[in-house]
């Protein structure tokens, strides 16, 4: 029987896209999430990755998509929750909105995808299943300018252990809890300077060391409800 398909939400772009590539180059088939049609989703699917349109803005949103993933396939050998939104805070009228938003796609999204998936997992006959979330090291430390994707994000991570216990033995979930790896466009005006994340290595290392985790944490059939800092050393200044 052919392997099981990798899910990668938001899989069309940064950490995301890269891994998805890494997956497909070593075997597995991936299917990513995007919300908007573009040319870099048209160079995944040429090289065979299965894109499928989501927004998890929205309840609704969340559950057409498992609908139509449950159509698209009877199993998955992992979830990879990556979609994410890094909105700074508002002090308006649309900062509830904004935290909603934060809300829907960090936590509700991998909690009811989880609660749905599990039967798809379970049909992977392969000797492991896995669901990664990306969470955050301001998961742990609180952010003064993100107070609200913080929070979110330290939603993900709990989910992670609640999960990790719920799923014992039968499915390993885990998060990787990343700072300051890739440029974010909107923080580097103009020049390609590397941004200074404050930790103790040289940032950002770029997406590798990302993959380098997910692959660890696919591969290793003795870890469960942990979270991976792969900070540069932030989480112990
Ligand atoms: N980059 C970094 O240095 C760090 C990243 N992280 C975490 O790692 C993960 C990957 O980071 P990065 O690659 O920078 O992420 P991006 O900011 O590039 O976002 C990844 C994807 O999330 C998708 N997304 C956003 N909103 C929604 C939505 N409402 N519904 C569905 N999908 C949505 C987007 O899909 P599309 O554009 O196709 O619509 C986008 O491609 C994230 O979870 C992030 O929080 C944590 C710390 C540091
Ligand atoms: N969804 C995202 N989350 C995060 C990003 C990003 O680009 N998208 N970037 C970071 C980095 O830490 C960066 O902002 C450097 O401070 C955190 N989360």
């Amino acid at each position: 029987m052919s392997q099981a398909p990798i899910l990668i939400t938001g899989g069309a772009q940064r950490l995301g896209r890269y891994c998805a590539e890494r997956l497909q180059d070593d075997g597995h088939p991936v299917i990513i999430t995007y919300r908007r049609e573009r040319e870099a989703v048209a160079a995944l699917r040429r090289r065979g990755v299965t894109a499928l349109p989501a927004d998890f803005s929205s309840e609704a949103g969340i559950m057409a998509f498992i609908d139509a993933l449950k159509a698209h396939t009877p199993r998955l050998r992992a979830v990879i929750h990556n979609a994410s939104l890094r909105e700074a805070d508002r002090f308006d009228e649309q900062a509830g909105a904004a935290f909603e938003r934060m809300f829907h796609l960090h936590m509700q999204a991998p909690y009811l995808i989880n609660l749905h998936v599990q039967s798809l997992l379970m049909a992977c006959s392969e000797p492991m299943r896995d669901i990664i979330h990306m969470t955050d090291f301001v998961a742990t430390r609180g952010a003064s300018r993100h107070v609200a994707y913080a929070a979110t994000k330290a939603g993900l991570e709990s989910l992670t252990r609640s999960f990790a216990a719920l799923f014992g033995a039968d499915i390993k979930v885990n998060a990787i809890a990343p700072a300051a790896i890739m440029h974010d466009e909107s923080e580097v005006s103009g020049g390609s300077v590397p941004l200074r994340s404050g930790s103790l290595m040289p940032t950002p290392p770029g997406p590798g060391v990302i993959w380098q985790s997910v692959r660890y944490l696919l591969d290793n059939a003795y870890m469960t409800g942990a979270v991976l800092p792969v900070d540069g050393g932030r989480h112990v200044q």
